[in-house]
Order: structure tokens, then sequence, then C-alpha cells
């Protein structure tokens, strides 16, 4: 018989790194082909030739709409796009100083708190409120970013797809359409990636039987910190640091002597190049050349020939979103809350999954604290 004593060790997967926990009909990582599938659509493929609402319709019904399913969704998406006076005015009272990430994960809360069908948790009801926090979502961030800059908010334009809508409501004009089609394709990329910690954080609240909005809540912190969706931010902070091309070199230089980790580079299952990378690489080109802006892509390919070089490991999908969010002319606060935007509609597709095959998540810990004691007297 196996005593404690004798009981091996059990093997532990930290960060659970390689572990199996669940299938996933959604979409399909596969690093050794650096490709990525949305439903069995090519991301790329998709990024192309498809609008963000499309991709958001085949990530919560599994196929791409027809026309006619469009126009409805799209009908829907637009009549829900207003915050209500009461959200508008729990948005005017969190101070404007803190993470714009803590004013989307706040308003998420709201949205929760006035469902009166919060907790009904058929896959009909939780459509419909994925909607509504995808079409509300650019308002939120729209608005946030412009109090922090003194502005009023503008209101959503019913006429306007998402993206000409969310940038109409963010700089009051729509860009050009080069620019459109870049932001709309980041969306597209940033919208769907399997159980990133993100993700999985919703499908862990959401085993529990716990409703949509406080599974998208729990997402949103995980997707803030700076080894997540995070890092879009702390790529733009560390270029701006840089400043030049040339000085590419030594800053790196510096981070590699301090064992510091270089932001945008690395990722925890793709280990020769993140499959959304040269998509995002090109529309940060294309951005750029409309500008007639060329300092970031050179401090872009300076540190990823240098970091590619010494340590071998690549840029992920924030190391070209985050110059290029800069150029379009979004303040870098706002970069994640943008991730927030488009992963919305990957963590509500994952939070039905799992409604709708659940088993909790609880997995097993090996304690090494103190050996059982007694009080004492
Ligand atoms: C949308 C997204 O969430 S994409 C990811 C965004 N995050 C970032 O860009 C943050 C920077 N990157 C990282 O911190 C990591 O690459 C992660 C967290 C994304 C993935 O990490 P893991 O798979 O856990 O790899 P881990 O952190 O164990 O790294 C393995 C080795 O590569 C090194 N390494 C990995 N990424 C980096 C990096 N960005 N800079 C420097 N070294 C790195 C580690 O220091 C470690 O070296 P060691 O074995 O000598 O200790
Ligand atoms: O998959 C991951 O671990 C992180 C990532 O790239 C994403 O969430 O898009």
């Amino acid at each position: 018989m196996t005593t404690a004593e004798t009981k091996p060790t059990p093997t532990i997967y930290k960060g659970l790194a390689g572990v199996v926990v669940d299938t996933t009909a959604i979409s399909k990582v596969v690093p050794e082909t650096n490709s990525l599938t949305y439903r069995g659509y090519a991301v790329q493929d998709l990024a192309a030739h498809r609008s963000f609402e499309e991709v958001a319709y085949l990530l919560w019904y599994g196929e791409l709409p027809t026309p006619g399913q469009l126009q409805l969704f799209t009908q829907r998406e637009r009549a829900s796009r207003r915050l209500d006076r009461n959200g508008e005015s729990v948005l005017a009272r969190i101070p404007d100083n803190c993470h714009p990430m803590d004013v989307v994960r706040t308003l998420i809360s709201y949205l929760g708190a006035e469902d009166p069908d919060e907790d009904v948790p058929s896959a009909e009801a939780n459509l419909d409120k994925a909607l509504r926090m995808f079409a509300v979502l650019p308002t939120i961030v729209a608005a946030d970013m412009r109090r922090r800059r003194g502005l009023d908010p503008i209101k959503p334009h019913h006429g306007l797809g998402y993206a000409e809508n969310f940038l109409n409501m963010c700089f009051g004009e729509i860009p050009d359409p080069v620019i459109v089609k870049a932001f709309e394709k980041s969306m597209t990329l940033y919208a769907e990636h399997s159980f990133n910690a993100s993700t999985f954080a919703a499908r862990v609240v959401t085993s529990t039987q716990s409703d949509i909005y406080s599974a998208v809540t729990a997402a949103i912190g995980a997707l803030k910190g700076s080894l997540h969706g995070g890092a879009n931010e702390a790529v733009m902070h560390d270029m701006i640091d840089i400043d030049r091309p040339e000085r590419a070199r030594d800053w790196l230089d510096a981070k590699l002597t301090a064992k510091d980790k270089v932001m945008g580079f690395g990722h925890r299952v793709y280990k020769n190049g993140d499959s959304r990378v040269p998509t995002m690489y090109e529309a940060l080109v294309e951005v750029s050349e409309h500008f007639g802006e060329r300092k970031w892509l050179g401090i872009y390919r300076e540190l990823e020939d240098e970091m590619v070089k010494r340590t071998g490991i690549k840029p992920n999908l924030d190391f070209p979103t985050g110059p290029a969010y800069h150029l379009m002319g979004f303040d870098i606060g706002s970069f994640t809350p943008i991730f927030v935007m488009a992963r919305i509609t990957g963590w509500t597709a994952h939070i039905i999954e799992q409604t709708a095959h659940n088993a909790l998540i609880r997995p097993l810990s090996a304690y090494d604290g103190q050996p059982q004691r007694a009080l004492g007297a």
C-alpha cells in the first residue's frame, strides 16, 4: 500500500505549459505549420477578405453569415451601440488617471448589474449579451480616450460599419480607407486564440456556473497584464524609449544583460514565430507609408533583427500592433482596451462553448509548506 511518505511526487506542469485541458471547436493554433484558423478558416484570409462583423458572427455561430444574416446581425449591432445615461455617469465617475482597462472592466460589471437576464445561461441569452458587449465596448473605449483628452464623447453613428464608427467616435472623422482596413485587420487578428490566459480565465469562471459578465470581467483582468494583452502598450513605451533605430541595439543589449523580458517577443505556444505577425506587419508598413513616418518601422526592424540574432526569439502579435495603433492616433493606454474590443468575440464564444460542455475547472496542487504541526497550548 502507498503511504503519504512513499507517494511519488506528482509531475508539476508549471503554468499548465503543454497541458491539454479540453477540446474546442472555435480556433486551432498549429505552431509547427504556423497556422491559425477560426472555425476552419485561415485568419489571414479572414483579415484580408472579411469584415470584423463577419468574423464575430463566424466565431459565435460557427459559420460565416449569408448576406441576409449579415444584414440582420449588423442592424442588431448598430442598434446596441449606445451607452445609456446611467452607464455614461458610471464612466464619468471613474477617475480619469486610472488605467483605461479599469474603465472597461468596471463598465462590463455595470452592464451585468443592469441586465435583468444576467444569470440566464442559455446560449441564446448569452449570444444576445455578447452582441451587446461587442457593440457598446467601442463607445466606452472611445469616450474614455476622449475624456482623457478633455473632449466630449461622440455618439455612435448608425450608418457606419464597426471599424469606421469606432474611428469616428475616437477622432471625429473617418480616416483614409488604408487606416480603416489596417485597424480592422488588427481586430480580426486579435479576436481569438484558443486557451490563452484571458480566455482560460473566462472559462474557469464560467465553469462554476457564474454569469457571462463575471467571466468577461475576469478575462479583462487577465488580459491587462504585460505578459499577455498589456504587451501591446509596453511595446510602444519601449519604442518611445528607444527613440531612434540606431539606438535599438544598445537598448536591447541593456535589456538582455539585465535579464529583462523584451515586450512583444516570445510566445507560450509559437516557438518559431506568431502566425499573425506577417499580416499585422504588412498593416504596419501600410500605415507607416500612409503617414510617411518610418521611424517606428525602423526601430521595429532593428529590434527584431537583433533579438532574433541574439536569442532566436521572434515577435508576437503585440509587436507590430503597438506602433500601428500609435500611428493611427490612439493613446497608448487605449491599446489593450482595443484588444478587449476584439477579444470579446473569442471570450464569449468560449463562454458559450464551456457552458454547453461544462466541467468545473479545478486542478490539483502539490503542497510544499510546513508539515502538519500542533498548535500547542
Ligand atoms: C497576445 C499575447 O498575449 S502574446 C504575448 C505577449 N507578451 C509579451 O510580449 C511579453 C514578453 N514575452 C514573454 O514574457 C514570454 O515570451 C511569454 C510569457 C509570452 C511566454 O513565455 P513562456 O512560454 O512561459 O516562456 P518563458 O518565459 O519560460 O521563456 C523561455 C525562455 O525564453 C526567454 N524569453 C521568452 N520570452 C522572452 C522575451 N520576450 N524577452 C527575453 N527573454 C524571453 C525566457 O527568459 C526564458 O529564458 P531562460 O530559459 O533562459 O529562463
Ligand atoms: O495565446 C496566447 O497565449 C497569447 C496570445 O497570443 C493571444 O491571446 O492572442
